[in-house]
């Protein structure tokens, strides 16, 4: 089957985008794999495919991390599903809603940026007690849409992060959903530097919306930093959290602002 996609970059984490509206395609779990393949597909950390809504929204947004399973959301993803799905409203528009397995999220373009109205963040536990052998530090964690371990540590481009992010993805305290990990260090009061193990690609990644997100969030419960947060990412990107406080260790209105741009299209025998 010939297969047409684009290829889609958010801040250095980056995506294959089908056009599934029709429901035509049943892609399997091997054949997105393949397709997220570096050296044998087009490449990708993982797959967005679009989907007609069922509850009202203008989309429905489906993610598939690069082992090719369906996972909750992607923040990175998300910003990219919406600028990709903004071109296809009948009118054009200044914002674009889709509904995830984490929740209907809205898209909103801003300059050349574009702003997500993340889901309610929950599950918070500021210290898990979880311990990974050489990784001196505390690790939190916090559910933006999918899971988040967070560690902050003194020393982050040194930081082992496949083989600690490794560690805690599959540790036991987070079993059997598992978790991706997240490195993070202060660089001033409203600005962090992150580093992201990713779940489902079992790597590093150049950057992770929902990592952001996390380490933003656990950022202002450890120091009382106000909204917004910027953050930089491997890839080299900085972006903006934004947030309002929901009762003492609570958030609302939560915000990832950040690129989504395009890099090519093309067809593909899957
Ligand atoms: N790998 C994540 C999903 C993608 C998250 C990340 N790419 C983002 O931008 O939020 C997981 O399995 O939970």
């Amino acid at each position: 089957m010939l297969l047409h996609f684009y290829k889609m970059n958010g801040a250095g984490n980056d995506f294959v985008v089908v056009d599934n509206r029709d429901l035509s395609l049943n892609l399997s779990q091997d054949q997105i794999e393949h397709l997220c393949d570096r050296h044998r597909g087009v490449g990708a950390d993982g797959l967005l495919a679009v989907e007609p809504a069922e509850n009202g929204a203008d989309f429905k947004f489906r993610y598939y991390n690069a082992d090719g399973g369906e996972a909750e959301m992607c923040g990175n993803g998300a910003r990219c599903f919406g600028r990709f799905t903004a071109a296809l409203l009948d009118e054009p528009a200044e914002s674009v809603s889709f509904e995830t397995i984490a929740g209907t999220l809205t898209a909103e373009l801003v300059e050349d940026n574009i702003r997500i109205a993340m889901s309610e963040p929950f599950d918070l536990q500021l210290d898990t007690g979880a311990t990974v052998p050489g990784l001196d530090a505390p690790l939190r964690f916090i559910n933006t849409g999918v899971p988040h371990a967070v560690a902050f540590v003194d020393d982050l481009p040194a930081t082992d992060v496949v083989k600690h992010g490794a560690a805690i993805r599959f540790h036991e305290h987070f079993a059997p959903k598992g978790t991706n990990a997240n490195f993070a260090t202060v660089l001033s009061p409203d600005h962090i530097a992150i580093r992201t193990y990713e779940r489902g690609v079992e790597d590093e990644t150049l950057a992770c919306g929902t990592g952001m997100v996390a380490c933003a969030l656990m950022h202002h419960l450890l120091t009382g930093a106000p909204s917004p947060i910027k953050v930089d990412v491997k890839g080299g990107d900085t972006l903006e959290i934004g947030f309002e406080k929901d009762g003492e260790e609570g958030f609302k209105n939560v915000t990832l602002t950040g690129p989504a741009d395009f890099v090519f299209e093309g067809d593909i025998e899957i």
